[in-house]
């Protein structure tokens, strides 16, 4: 599903090259929930933005679906993300002067699906992240646990490969967060989707599946692992 291969990435500032990813291998199966677990500045963020290809890495491979991102043109990187990459972010993202079906089915009107069918899947998913009753309202009208549900059900509309979850529950308070992973396990377990969630709280990360873990941009530990990391 998802292949990580020798992945190492610098930035350059001035005349110096920072490295931040330091040779990053593994994999991730389909229908994993794997965490990203590091602190502030271990290179989560941007390991997390080469793996959805909005960063070329500087070496080494990142392959979806079998199909190696970093070797992709700009054009067909784009419409790849449009249709094998979910996202869903820690400020959730939403259109404030869309309702919440129109923010829901808006990947679809990239997609030139008719407004029947956009309807119908978008209010499926409404239904199945638990917010059916609202989809007229605004974002504005919803808490943040719900904006973040109106998020999550827009990253699936398009039946992704792969879902990246930017600390989802970033912005939410306790209790609301453990609604939220509640219902990433559930869409993870019921309906098979992959994820891989970013995070720096080790009580998130301790509820998926796996934990893989960056440190100063090394990979020091994969729970998932038979074989463990070396270095
Ligand atoms: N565009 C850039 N240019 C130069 N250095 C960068 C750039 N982006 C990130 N870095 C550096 O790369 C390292 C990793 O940053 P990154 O944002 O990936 O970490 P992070 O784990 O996501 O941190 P946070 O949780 O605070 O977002 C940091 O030392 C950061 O200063």
């Amino acid at each position: 599903m998802l292949s990580v291969e020798r992945l190492s990435h610098s930035f350059r500032t001035g005349e110096e090259d920072t490295p931040v990813l330091h040779e990053l291998s593994f994999r991730v199966e389909h229908g994993q929930m794997v965490a990203l677990l590091g602190s502030s500045g271990s290179g989560k963020s941007t390991l997390l933005n080469l793996m959805a290809g909005l960063m070329k890495p500087t070496r080494g491979s990142i392959l979806i679906a079998g199909q190696a991102i970093e070797k992709m043109n700009e054009n067909r990187l784009a419409e790849f993300r449009r249709t094998h990459i979910g996202f869903i972010f820690q400020s959730y993202e939403l259109i404030p002067h869309l309702t919440v079906r129109e923010n829901v089915e808006l990947p679809l009107v990239f997609q030139s699906v008719g407004s029947k069918e956009r309807k119908e899947r978008a209010m499926t998913l409404l239904q199945q992240v638990g917010i059916g009753d609202k989809s007229e309202l605004f974002p504005s009208q919803l808490s943040g646990g719900q904006q973040q549900r109106v998020s999550i059900a827009r990253s699936l509309i398009t039946k992704p490969a792969i879902v990246f979850a930017d600390e989802p529950t970033g912005n939410l308070d306790t209790k609301t967060e453990k609604e939220i992973i509640d219902l990433l396990i559930d869409l993870n377990q019921n309906s098979g989707i992959t994820f891989v969630i970013v995070t720096h709280e080790h009580e998130v990360a301790c509820r998926t599946q796996r934990i893989l873990q960056l440190r100063d941009g090394f990979l020091i530990e994969d729970s998932g692992s038979q074989e463990g990391v070396a270095g």
